[in-house]
């Protein structure tokens, strides 16, 4: 997979080279482009921004600096699927990430937060997929942090980058509930036990137990969860719970 990310402060995207991502982009499975969005400015100011139409608070960033900037980064095979973060787009869930992940490339657009002239996306729009994307309900100052959760979210489900890929199959969302709580040794730890059953040794108890734990824990944490699942995903002693 091949990354693109363009943005002002390139130096915010260092964190994905380091540790587990940093690791796949050394060892070829993906890789990592950062772009300063100023290298496509054209005055002596580098303006990357301007007033808004219509009057209001901060700034606006430039078609005539973002249009020029996705033309040659997007440019050559396979045409990119460009991300947007900004906490109007669409929710980012482990099925978006599904999605990212089977693409052969991303590119990512960082804008701040009172965005990016609107002109910029619609006209990306006639040449390749957008999908302006929000990673939660709150304000970031920009699109950079959101981009490093999304990338990492992505980066897990490519071919190599997991130790164990099975954690990725057995992690949270993955059967779209929350994952149970997890213990390691010591045995009692300031007086707190290990729960018994996962000291037993029978792993059709520690199944059910942890189920009922990754059950109860998405009921009482986020019930629309288990709102959203088919019928079909719980068995009779689920339902007993
Ligand atoms: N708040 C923001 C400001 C700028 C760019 C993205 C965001 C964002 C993305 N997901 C939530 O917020």
């Amino acid at each position: 997979m091949r990354i693109d990310v363009l943005t002002i402060f390139p130096e915010y995207l260092a964190p994905m080279r380091a540790a587990l991502l940093g690791r796949a982009i050394d060892r070829g499975l993906l890789s990592l482009d950062v772009h300063d969005l100023r290298n496509w400015t054209h005055d002596v100011h580098r303006a990357v921004d301007d007033s808004p139409y219509g009057g209001g608070p901060g700034m606006v960033m430039k078609p005539d600096v973002w249009g020029p900037a996705l033309d040659e980064v997007c440019a050559g095979d396979p045409t990119p699927r460009l991300v947007v973060p900004t906490p109007a787009g669409r929710p980012f869930t482990q099925e978006l990430v599904h999605e990212y992940a089977t693409e052969q490339r991303l590119v990512f657009a960082c804008g701040r937060y009172e965005g990016i002239d609107q002109r910029v996306v619609d006209d990306a729009a006639t040449r390749m997929r957008v999908d302006e994307v929000s990673i939660g309900d709150y304000v970031l100052v920009g699109g950079e942090v959101a981009v490093l959760v999304m990338v990492e979210a992505v980066a897990r489900f490519l071919p190599g980058v997991l130790g164990n890929p099975a954690s990725a199959a057995q992690d949270s969302f993955s059967d779209g509930l929350l994952e149970g709580p997890s213990y390691t040794r010591p045995e009692v730890w300031r007086e707190r036990p290990v729960p018994d059953v996962l000291r037993s040794g029978n792993h059709a108890l520690i199944d059910r137990w942890r189920r009922d734990q990754s059950l109860e824990r998405t009921l009482r944490r986020r019930p629309e969860l288990l709102d959203a699942l088919p019928d079909s995903s719980f068995d009779k002693h689920d339902r007993a719970l």
